[in-house]
């Protein structure tokens, strides 16, 4: 695979028969940490659903960790998936069962069969998120900020090249928030992850600056400039 983990050209972008972003080009590279922005309903969750495949790419060309959106047989779609990590603001985490099982169910769900190997990489997602010896706690028992660490530790089980973010410090006090986001920083630069993530927290972006696109009025804007 090329250093392209997203490849968008002229894409029009629909909800149902509605046109809602038009001439869509985007190029994301390995490594990238990418913004969303944009106001309410103008767009931002239609893009995301575009690359995870729940949302047809009807015209234009797309291609995401190596799939192809227009040409992909929707029974791919799984396989695009196990290749994404997808954070989201609610964390969604299952909330009758442990932090080890939340994670070992998504394995097991992806393929995953080996108890030993599911184990190992369940240490390793959550050391890699600081919560080393929270495997047994259940959501209940968790942080908000805790919470998110699951959601982006479940994020990370599949080593994916691109994780796509919801606004995942939008449940969260300013404090958690920029924790998550030295987090997010962190797995970007030192594991090569590219992370696009939908914010309407304008804070973060200043305290936390990269590039940005803006979906407005039906175009997104790339190298946004925007205004707290
Ligand atoms: N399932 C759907 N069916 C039809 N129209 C939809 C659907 N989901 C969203 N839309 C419409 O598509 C447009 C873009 O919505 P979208 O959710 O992508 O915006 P957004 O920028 O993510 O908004 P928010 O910041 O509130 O999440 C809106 O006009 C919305 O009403």
């Amino acid at each position: 695979m090329s250093d392209k983990i997203v490849e968008i050209t002229n894409a029009n972008i629909y909800q149902g028969d509605n046109l809602v972003l038009e001439d869509v080009n985007v190029t994301v590279n390995k490594g990238e940490f990418v913004y969303l922005v944009g106001k309410t309903g103008t767009g931002k969750s239609s893009l995301l659903k575009t690359l995870y495949g729940d949302l047809q790419l009807k015209q234009g060309t797309g291609t995401v960790v190596g799939f192809n959106l227009k040409e992909m047989d929707w029974k791919k779609v799984p396989f695009l998936r196990r290749n994404l990590g997808v954070v989201f603001q609610d964390f969604q985490l299952l909330t009758d069962r442990n932090v080890n099982d939340n994670l070992k169910f998504v394995l097991r769900a992806t393929g995953w069969k080996d108890e030993k190997l599911m184990d190992e990489k369940i240490a390793d997602v959550l050391d890699k998120v600081g919560l080393k010896s929270k495997g047994f706690k259940m959501p209940f028992e968790m942080s908000g900020g805790e919470q998110q660490r699951v959601d982006i530790a479940r994020a990370l089980l599949n080593s994916p090249k691109l994780i796509l973010a919801d606004e995942p410090t939008g449940n969260l006090d300013p404090e958690t928030s920029d924790e998550i986001m030295q987090l997010l920083f962190h797995i970007c630069r030192d594991y090569g992850t590219a992370i696009i993530m939908a914010t309407h927290d304008y804070i973060v972006i200043s305290k936390y600056p990269a590039r940005t696109l803006k979906t407005e009025r039906g175009r997104v804007e790339d190298n946004a400039t925007i205004s707290i």
